[in-house]
């Protein structure tokens, strides 16, 4: 493909909850745009989106995808992301990058849980969206419900462009109503062809009274719109389009589109809106970097001839080696050009550059400002690092990385698999930051930390499948934090015989707890005013830093609480550098002793859809489960329940709920907050003192 102009580009992501039909939607959009011939199905295994073999088997997105199509004059490059909760990150490197987004919504299950947390994501990336209301076709589809949770439950102003005409069984298209137009899909092709006809007179009045609300909402973005509306002068559907452009672009409002993409309903009208309504790399403002002093900042406009600067947003490991996928922001990158890598301060080359089709490639020779591409060739690079000229050294921000709260221990079951596995793990970490592993210090186990129990199955089937590396695996842990009740002070002094001489370090600190949430704060004065070097301040932070990640009394991290150095004494002849760091890791620890140390368990927001007949032993269960109940809805035939459960009670819950519902019931979950874990197992623990 040549270089298109920049305006035409749209890099979007679909997001919505687990189910909601992101794949199915994907893969109508390559196969009426042309990019594929053939309609893959989920439930056949056999989508282009979904091509792990995992991803086939269980019929759900693990990883995101990348590809390209064109429509009415667009490039498109399209990312696919997961829905659940476990594989959140690969939400959030693709909301990081992209320009807009599709949110899918169910009109059966309306606004779901995890449709509300990827709502929040692009929130806070102020990702511009337009939303499709999907399986129209379903029993139970009610879109007005939906369009009133977006309002409730989002905080957000859905605008439809659209009424949809028919439900559930008899959907069959929808009334386009900048165009006032009913638009079909015909079934013989595939819903290939598109039919629009003027709108059934039956219809009129229910579609005029829709319009004149989607004016308003027009009206609110172009003056001229607006005094047109108030003269009841006509307006051209361009004119519609373009102030809702602006609207949307500033996140004010929402375009909702209606259709089925299973029964191949009201995907072309979707791409007509990305192409029409959601920005291009240029309709955003530049992005900033950080010189490497640290103080000043660059604005970096979508710019070809700019200084490079690209977001590796995603590494993926592709028969041993790093597949980089890249955000250019500024600047142009060429295969074969050395790049810095300001992240990890070094030089790297992307031997090759090609544009994803989902698993295929195109090579290409440069991708320029506003694009996105994957690289090969790149060493050191790690999911977050920023790529510039060595000439001009940028860092962008990178990824905010949910903290994993489940771990899994492993064991290799031959010696092979003893001598390939950590090579293995090292590599599928390079792809997933929400993904950790360690050693236990006490008994040598191999320990694996994710996100949920999917994602440690997955971690654990790819080691088998890719790696060829087989393991026994215990049973899924918590992942406790531990933090301080009250605030403490310690002056640490650590001095130790070396070679006939007395050496050491000393450090005055100051812990105090914060509130929930908060994480670890870490306050070191400048080097100048310690008095210290700048290399000691720095050994000083990062023994810090490490003694809060490995905790003071059970292993688990230190969470929620402010260390300050109040002050790093000097002895001349005595204090040295390794003598700081070691009173500096030491103190936290003894600190964090004397602070009344506790232990904090991980509470999940979890939603069960369970039968009604069945709901009554669905609700017990969570409640004895220490699970409290925060609403119960009743929807059909349905109830919905919502609680706040920890997750040390939930694990293999699924196969719990399947037995009590027959099968018929679903939930979901995912990480709340932390909160003082209980009684009994503070004793076990030997918190009890
Ligand atoms: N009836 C109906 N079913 C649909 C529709 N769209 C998708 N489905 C079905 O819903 C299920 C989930 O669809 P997917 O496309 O895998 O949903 P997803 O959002 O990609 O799911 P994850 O990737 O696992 O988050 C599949 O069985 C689809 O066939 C629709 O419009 N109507």
């Amino acid at each position: 493909m040549n270089r298109p102009p920049l305006d035409s580009i749209r890099n979007i992501g679909i997001i919505s909850h687990i189910d909601a039909g992101k794949t199915t939607v994907s893969e109508r959009i390559l196969y009426y745009s042309g990019e594929s011939h053939r309609m893959g199905e989920v439930h056949d295994g056999e989508t282009v989106m979904d091509w792990m073999p995992q991803e086939q088997e269980r019929g759900i997105t693990i990883t995101s995808t990348a590809t390209v199509c064109r429509w009415g004059g667009c490039r498109i490059n399209l990312i696919d992301t997961p829905g659940h909760i476990d594989f959140t990150i690969e939400v959030e490197r693709s909301l990081r990058v992209l320009d807009g987004a599709v949110a899918i919504f169910s009109a059966v299950e309306g606004v779901q849980p995890q449709s509300e947390s990827v709502w929040r994501q692009a929130d806070r990336y102020r990702v511009p969206r337009v939303c499709f209301i999907n399986k129209m076709d379903r029993i139970g589809a009610d879109h007005r419900a939906t369009l009133r949770q977006m309002a409730e439950r989002l905080g957000a102003r859905p605008v439809p462009l659209q009424i949809p005409v028919g439900a559930e069984a008899d959907f069959v298209g929808v009334i386009d109503l900048i165009a006032r137009e009913l638009v079909t899909f015909d079934e013989a092709d595939l819903g290939r062809s598109v039919i629009r006809r003027p709108v059934p007179t039956e219809l009129a009045d229910e579609a005029e009274e829709a319009r004149e609300q989607l004016l308003e909402a027009a009206a609110d973005f172009d003056d001229a719109v607006l005094a047109d509306l108030l003269e009841g002068r006509e307006i051209a559907p361009e004119r519609i389009s373009r102030a809702l452009r602006v609207g949307t672009i500033a996140c004010r409002i929402f375009p909702v589109l209606f259709g089925s993409a299973l029964r191949n309903k009201g995907v072309q009208p979707l791409l007509d809106a990305v192409a029409a309504l959601l920005p291009s790399p240029l309709d955003l403002p530049p992005v900033t970097a950080q010189r490497p002093d640290g103080e000043s900042v660059d604005t970096l406009p979508c710019d070809p001839d700019g200084p490079l600067c690209a977001l590796a947003f995603k590494v993926q490991s592709d028969e041993g080696r790093k597949l980089t996928y890249l955000r250019v922001y500024s600047g142009t990158v060429r295969a074969g050009a050395a790049l810095w890598n300001s992240t990890r301060g070094c030089f790297e080359k992307a031997g090759r550059l090609f544009r994803m089709h989902a698993h295929k490639r195109e090579q290409i020779e440069e991708a320029t400002a506003g694009d996105i591409v994957a690289a090969v060739g790149l060493k050191e690079v790690l999911t977050g690092d920023t790529l510039c000229d060595p000439a001009h050294r940028l860092i962008l921000a990178g990824l905010a990385v949910p903290e994993p709260v489940v771990s899994l221990a492993v064991e290799p079951r031959g010696v092979d698999d003893r001598e390939k596995l950590l090579p293995a793990l090292e590599k599928l970490q390079w792809e997933d930051p929400t993904f950790r592993v360690h050693e236990d210090e006490e008994t040598g186990q191999t320990i694996l930390t994710g996100m949920g129990e999917l994602h440690l199955e997955v971690v654990t089937d790819r080691l088998g499948r890719e790696f060829g590396v087989h393991v026994a695996t215990g049973r899924p842990q918590v992942v406790y934090r531990e933090t301080i009740t009250r605030p403490v002070e310690r002056h640490e002094i650590y001095r130790t015989e070396f070679e006939g001489k007395i050496q050491g370090g000393e450090v005055r600190l100051r812990l105090s707890p914060l509130p929930r949430g908060a994480g670890v704060r870490l306050v070191v004065p400048p080097a100048d005013e310690l008095g210290i070097a700048r290399e000691w301040r720095e050994a000083v932070a990062s023994s810090i830093a490490q003694a809060c990640s490995a905790g003071c009394r059970t292993g688990y991290p230190l969470t929620d609480l402010e260390v300050r150095v109040a002050a790093v004494p000097l002895e001349a002849g005595v204090t040295t550098e390794a003598g700081v760091r070691a009173a500096a890791g030491r103190g936290v620890l003894l600190a964090a002793r004397d602070g009344g140390v506790t232990l904090l368990e991980p509470l999940m927001n979890l939603e069960i859809v369970a039968p009604a007949d069945c709901a009554g032993k669905v609700l017990g269960s969570a409640q004895q489960k220490r699970g409290r109940v925060e609403g119960i809805t009743v929807q059909g035939a349905m109830e919905t329940i919502r609680a706040l459960v920890p997750l040390a009670e939930m694990f293999g819950y699924m196969t719990e709920l399947r037995s009590a519902t027959k099968g018929r019931g679903t939930y979901t979950m995912e990480f709340a907050r932390f909160e003082q874990a209980p009684p009994d197992l503070l004793r076990r623990l030997g918190f009890a003192g």
